[in-house]
Order: C-alpha cells, then structure tokens, then sequence
C-alpha cells in the first residue's frame, strides 16, 4: 500500500486499514513526538504549547471563513489567496499568512505563492456543504454533517476559556471550586450561568448546534460497539433492565438493542432531549418502540430513580461532565434505587498515569481496580501512557476542568469515589483503543 500522503486532499487508503493496526501507529506517532522533545532545545520545545495557541486561532479563523469549503470548491488546483479572501471577506495579506502558518502544520497545502489548496487534514476540516447554501444558513453550518469538523469548530471555540486557567486556578476565590459557575469558561466569556445554560441562552444558537453536531463527531472517533465487549451482556436473564441514565437519544442502547433482543431498555435523559430521542427510535428502530422493548423516560439523575427493578444503570461520558460532589449525588440515586443484584456499568475514559504501573510511589497499581485495570503501557523507551498518540484523554480532562470543574479520572479516584456512594469496583475493561472503557461495579 503507498504511504498516507499529506498532498492529497482525498481520504488515504491508509484510513481504511488504519484501526487493524493501531498499535504500531501509536508506536510510531508516541516516538516521533519524543525524538521531536529530544532533539529541539529545551528552549525551542517549551515555545511549542504557546504556538499551539496561534495554530488554534487560525484554524478557528479560517473555518469561521469557510476556507476549507471554498477550498474544496476550487479543486486540487487550488485558489489564489487574493480569491479566497474575496470570498470570505478578509484581508489577502493576512489570511495568507493564517494559511502559510497553517500550511507548516500540515494543515492546508500552499501549491505556489500565495497558491493555497485542500490537503487530506484540511479537508477533514470540511463540511462538505455548498459555500452557498452554508452562507444562507450560517447557524446550522455544521448540523447534518458527520461531526468531524465540528468537533475541531468545538475545541477551538474553547480554547478561548483555556486562556483563562490560570487567572481561575491562581485566584483564591475559585481555586479550589467545585462549582459549575466557577470556571474559567465562565470567567471567559463573562457568565455567571453554568455551560450548558449558557449554551442555551438565544444568541448561541449557532454554538449549540455545532456542539449537538460535535457530539455525533465524538461518537465516530471511537468504536460504538466498544460496549458489546467486556461486559456479559447475552448472560443476563431474558427480561433483565438495563437503564442507560443520562442516554441522550439513545445510541448506546441501540448497538445493545440490535445485539441482545433478550433485554429490555430505557433510555434516560432530559425532557428535550427525550423528545428528540422518540423521532431518534421511530426514525430507526421503530418495533423496539412498538414492542416496549425500549422505554424513553425523561428523568433528572439528581432526582430519585424512578427504575427500582433494574438489572443494570448504564452511565456513559456522564461522570466526566461534573465535578466529584455532583457525581457523588448522581450515583448516590442509583444506589438507593439498587437491588442486590443491580449493577453499574461506568463507560468512562480512564486517565493513566505518566509513570509505569509497577511504580507504588505513584499510586498505579492492579490493586486499585482488580482485572483490566492495568493499563495497556506502551514499551519501554515510550512514555508508558503512549504520549501524543493517547493524548485525548488529558486534552478532555482540562476541557472538563475549564468549562464544568469536572475531570477525567484514574481508576483510583473512580475507587475512591464509587466507594463514597456505596459502590464497589469490581472489574475494568480497556482494550487498546477503547474510546470509554467499562468499569463494573456493585452495591458495596
Ligand atoms: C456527554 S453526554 C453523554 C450522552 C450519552 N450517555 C452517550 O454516551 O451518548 C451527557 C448527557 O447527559 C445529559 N444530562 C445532563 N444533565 C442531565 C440531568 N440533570 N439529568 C439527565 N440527563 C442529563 C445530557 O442531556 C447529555 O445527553
């Protein structure tokens, strides 16, 4: 098979065989980034984190321009920079500097002076709508799109609160905050509301609706069947509950559905989005709704569990959305409403330390989550946690930090804090490339 090229703007052949061998990718991607840290200065390599910054805002500026779209309507041939900032309405000298700085980053591909086109990363940048038809309805740019590009439009737009972390973390009054106001998102941008008020507020339609599209981008970064593994789910009695609390629409019910018919499902989440969770089944699965097979609830998780008889509570990237005292209360309901024989499933990124498991001195050891819990290290020389090429999952933990006071946690604290709720780790699942490991646990 030929190399991926960066030259190219179509999708590699590469891509499709890229998931069978994960590994060695990584491998490569995790040693190329400490030959970069070994051979640069120090000096030189301790610039690179505030780049990033510079890297994120053109990359913000230019998709905000729809260069990625005009690109693509251009050709391979590429558009002259004078033409694009006509379209987009910027100024040719500085977009062009924006793309050439972008262009170092393997980001966009400059064909001759000031001759810009689409390579295969900036094309992941692109919606693949009409200029046209995104300029008519600028709010929904990225709705019914696959969720990639939003996903990027999405952390750009917060590294605007990033730049906030250490005026939050260094003042006195928000420090040591477990509050969802008190956060660097909301010092950015000059709330008092919690992010997802905020959010919903009128003049952030167009914000609310690439993150809904964001999140359908987050879903196919992984795979959505990670969840039939490492759970057994086809030996749960016919009829068991599984109860997926904080659902959403009920995606990871459906990858269950289609595979068990034996269980029954509910799928939990807020009032609105459970209205858009009955169009979801109706639209897919209609005889799962039909056949009560699958039952959509509107439920509030800090509220009393209403489902005393389940099997299972199912919680998927939901722990990592709040800071310890509200997971503390989430899961403290789905105690009481346990029977003996209930189960948790937590579908959770799990954060590895920088450091080899075999070093007690810094807490990363089998005995804090039995099986499973052991990360899969990479081999010596590497960092163990496989730096830059498993880097997700410290990138979403400070973005659960800026904007809710929420984290990404190890298993030790997942111990320590299903242990406050009077649950008991009993395994962990983590395949390598697992997107959210499953940890299981009991009633203690
Ligand atoms: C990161 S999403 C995860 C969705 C789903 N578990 C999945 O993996 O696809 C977090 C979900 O929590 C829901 N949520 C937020 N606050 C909630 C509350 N108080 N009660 C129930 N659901 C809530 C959101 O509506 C959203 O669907």
């Amino acid at each position: 098979m030929p190399a991926p090229s960066l030259a190219d703007a179509l999708p590699s052949p590469f891509d499709g065989v890229r998931a069978h061998m994960l590994e060695e990718v990584m491998m490569v991607v995790a040693a190329a980034q400490q030959l970069i840290a070994t051979l640069l200065l120090p000096s030189q390599y301790t610039t690179m984190p505030g780049n990033q910054g510079f890297v994120n805002a053109a990359m913000k500026t230019v998709m905000a321009a729809h260069v990625p779209e005009i690109l693509r309507e251009a050709g391979p041939a590429g558009l002259s920079v004078e033409d694009i900032a006509a379209k987009s309405n910027m100024d040719a000298g500085k977009l062009a500097r924006l793309l050439r700085m972008l262009s170092t980053y393997h980001i966009f591909k400059e064909v001759s002076p000031d001759i810009f086109a689409n390579n295969r990363i900036s094309a992941s940048l692109d919606t693949e709508k009409p200029v046209s038809e995104i300029l008519r309805d600028p709010d929904n740019k990225y709705t019914a799109t696959s969720g990639a590009a939003a996903f990027t439009a999405l952390i750009c737009d917060t590294a605007k609160a990033a730049a906030y972390i250490p005026d939050t973390l260094l003042d006195p009054k928000t420090a040591r905050s477990q509050e969802l106001t008190e956060t660097a998102f909301a010092r950015a941008w000059g709330t008092d509301e919690p992010y997802f008020k905020w959010l919903h507020q009128p003049d952030n339609v167009a914000r609310r609706r690439t993150f809904d599209a964001a999140m359908t981008g987050l879903g196919t970064l992984g795979n959505p069947k990670e969840i039939l593994d490492g759970f057994e789910w086809g030996k749960l009695p016919e009829g068991s509950v599984v109860v997926d609390v904080g659902g959403d629409v009920g995606t990871a019910m459906q990858v269950l559905y289609d595979e068990h018919k034996h269980l029954k499902y509910v799928v939990q989440d807020r009032e609105p989005v459970i209205a858009g969770a009955h169009t979801f089944w109706k639209t897919h699965r209609p005889e799962a709704l039909a056949f009560n097979q699958v039952t959509l609830q509107a439920h509030d998780f800090f509220a009393e569990q209403p489902v005393k008889n389940a099997r299972i509570f199912f919680l998927r990237a939901i722990t990592h959305n709040w800071p310890t005292p509200y997971v503390l209360r989430i899961l403290a309901q789905l105690r009481s409403a346990a029977a003996p024989n209930t189960q948790l499933v937590l579908a959770e990124n799990i954060a590895s330390y920088a450091c080899r498991a075999s070093s007690a001195a810094n807490g990363c050891g089998l005995e804090h989550g039995g099986p499973g819990a052991a990360p899969h290290e990479a081999p010596e020389a590497l960092l163990p946690n496989w730096g830059l090429a498993h880097d997700f999952v410290y990138t979403m933990d400070i973005w659960m930090l800026l904007s809710y006071n929420a984290q990404e946690r190890t298993i030790k604290s997942f111990v320590e804090l299903l242990g406050q709720a009077g649950w008991k780790l009993e395994r962990v699942h983590r395949a390598p490339g697992d997107k959210f490991p499953r940890l299981v646990a009991s009633p203690a």
